[in-house]
């Protein structure tokens, strides 16, 4: 029998464990992850922290057991620690010592990603936490119900931060959001959009410190402050958030990267080395935005793209439609969504780009009740007309138009063939002249 091996089994490897053991019975699967527990929910980890779900038991939606039950053969706690790419063998060892020789036909490197760790001084103090794996959750919420946490400086204000910062907030801490950008989620959303979030994120007693660099994380075994360029903030924890990096050491320079050390792959997830894929955080993405490779660290790519490479090496071809960061933060009831380019980014990259806005109900005035303000952004070349981004905010849950934008980017739509689609009206959801109608239509 065919023999695939897995390396890490969390979201982007789990995917493709089940993709395989679902769809062909005639392959045998082996997976080794270094971690404890597989498929734990990150998003789930603000949550949590902020008391809105009851614990983490829902986080997970497999193990050990599960992947057992369905054939594949799993070693956890077991890290990988060489692969031999030319004879065809991972070598691991196991939390006691074992070692492991596996051979491998066909093999899946889904190794994830880590947490950028900045070169500040006093990093290393105790409480300052690194927010990834399910342990890094649980030692922070062990922390917070000591009591010893009041007041927590979170270094980051893109996704994890915000979020974070929103579940210490709802824990009773006090909270310091520290970015060097002079806004939060800039790498998502252009300005209108993130003033509308640091606007909300004061309304709800987030002390925000953007434009500042962090230079020291002060204490003398425990962290007591953190002193940026221009303030020096109290501190009990200190969160830091600043990006992931692809964990790649396992290529051993043998397999081709990209820029950021991510494996280089084409669309159908194989590397420069026959017979060898590399999915999810620890692979690129093809980005349907800027037509060409680039680094998205999203579950959702993770999850299709192990989809896809267990297709493949299990002998069916299919190609990535590619990705456009499609992505949503709710905080405090306030939801934004977006995809693609930003207009800032777009023309940061030299394209003649151009926006059109509208803001609207989403229902009739005559619908008195559960009617709500929409703001849309749509992101164009004024030159091929394409679509290349949206971006969106509400307080209510507009989440679903977000992926009609992200067709939009990923087909190349244009901004004209937006302008007087089909589109339906009924009171009880819309308007005739909705909003994204409108904003196309006012497209120059
Ligand atoms: C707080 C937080 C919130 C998030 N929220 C969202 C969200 O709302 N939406 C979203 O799309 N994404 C979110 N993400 C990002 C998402 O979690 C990642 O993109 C996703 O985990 C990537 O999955 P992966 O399987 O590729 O990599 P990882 O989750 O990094 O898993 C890699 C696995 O490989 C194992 N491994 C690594 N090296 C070895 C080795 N040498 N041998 C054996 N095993 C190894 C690790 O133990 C791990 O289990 C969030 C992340 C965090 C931290
Ligand atoms: N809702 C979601 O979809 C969701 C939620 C959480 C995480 N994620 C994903 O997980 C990955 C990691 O998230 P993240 O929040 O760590 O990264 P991020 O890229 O979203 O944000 C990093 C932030 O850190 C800031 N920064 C960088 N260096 C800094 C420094 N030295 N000092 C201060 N600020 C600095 C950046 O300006 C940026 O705002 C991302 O790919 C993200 O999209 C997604």
């Amino acid at each position: 029998m065919e023999k695939i091996v897995v390396v890490g089994a969390n979201h982007a490897g789990t995917a493709a464990i089940n993709t395989i053991l679902d769809n062909y019975k005639d392959k045998e699967v082996a997976t080794f992850d270094a971690n404890s527990n597989i498929s734990f929910l990150g998003c789930g980890m603000a949550l949590w922290i902020g008391k809105q779900i009851a614990g983490p038991s829902g986080l997970f939606y497999s193990d050990k057991e599960k992947l057992e039950n369905k054939g594949a053969k799993v070693y956890m706690e077991t890290p990988v620690d060489s692969i031999d790419y030319d004879n065809k063998v991972i070598y691991a060892t196991g939390k006691n010592g074992e070692k492991y020789a596996q051979e491998y036909d066909k093999l899946i490197l889904a190794t994830g990603s880590l947490p950028i760790a900045p070169p500040i001084k006093g990093s290393d103090l105790e409480n300052v936490q690194f927010v990834k794996l399910y342990q890094n959750a649980q030692e922070v919420i062990d922390k917070l119900e000591s009591g010893a946490i009041k007041n927590v400086v979170v270094v980051g204000a893109g996704y994890i931060g915000v979020e974070l910062a929103e579940a210490f907030k709802r824990n009773g801490n006090d909270v310091t959001l520290v970015d060097m950008a002079d806004t939060c989620l800039s790498g998502y959303y252009d300005k209108e959009y993130t003033d509308r979030m640091t606007n909300h994120l004061e309304e709800n007693g987030i002390r925000l410190a953007f434009g500042q660099s962090v230079k020291e994380i002060k204490g003398t075994t425990k962290v007591e402050s953190v002193v940026t360029d221009k303030e020096e903030f109290k501190a009990d924890m200190v969160v830091l958030c600043i990006g992931f990096k692809p964990n790649t050491t396992i290529g051993d320079g043998k397999l081709e990267t990209f820029k950021n050390g991510a494996f280089l792959v084409n669309e159908k997830q194989e590397t420069s080395i026959k017979d060898v894929y590399a999915i999810g955080d620890c692979a690129t993405v093809y980005d349907n935005a800027t037509s060409d490779t680039d680094y998205i660290a999203l579950a959702s790519n993770a999850v299709r793209s192990g989809i896809i490479a267990a297709h493949n090496a299990c002998g069916t071809e299919i190609a990535t439609e590619g990705v456009q960061g499609t992505n949503g933060i709710s905080i405090f009831g306030f939801n934004m969504l977006s995809t693609g380019l930003t207009l800032t980014k777009a023309k940061n990259m030299g394209i003649n780009a151009e926006a059109t806005d509208f803001e609207d109900w989403q229902k009739p005035l005559f619908i008195e009740h559960d009617n709500f303000k929409v703001k849309l952004r749509i992101v164009y070349d004024k030159d091929t007309r394409v679509i290349l981004g949206a971006q969106m905010c509400s307080d209510h849950d507009i989440s679903l138009a977000i992926h009609f934008f992200s067709l939009a980017v990923q087909e190349k739509l244009t901004i004209d063939k937006m302008k007087l689609f089909d589109a339906f009206f009924l009171p009880h959801f819309n308007q005739p002249y909705n909003y994204i109608t409108m904003a196309a239509l006012q497209a120059k």
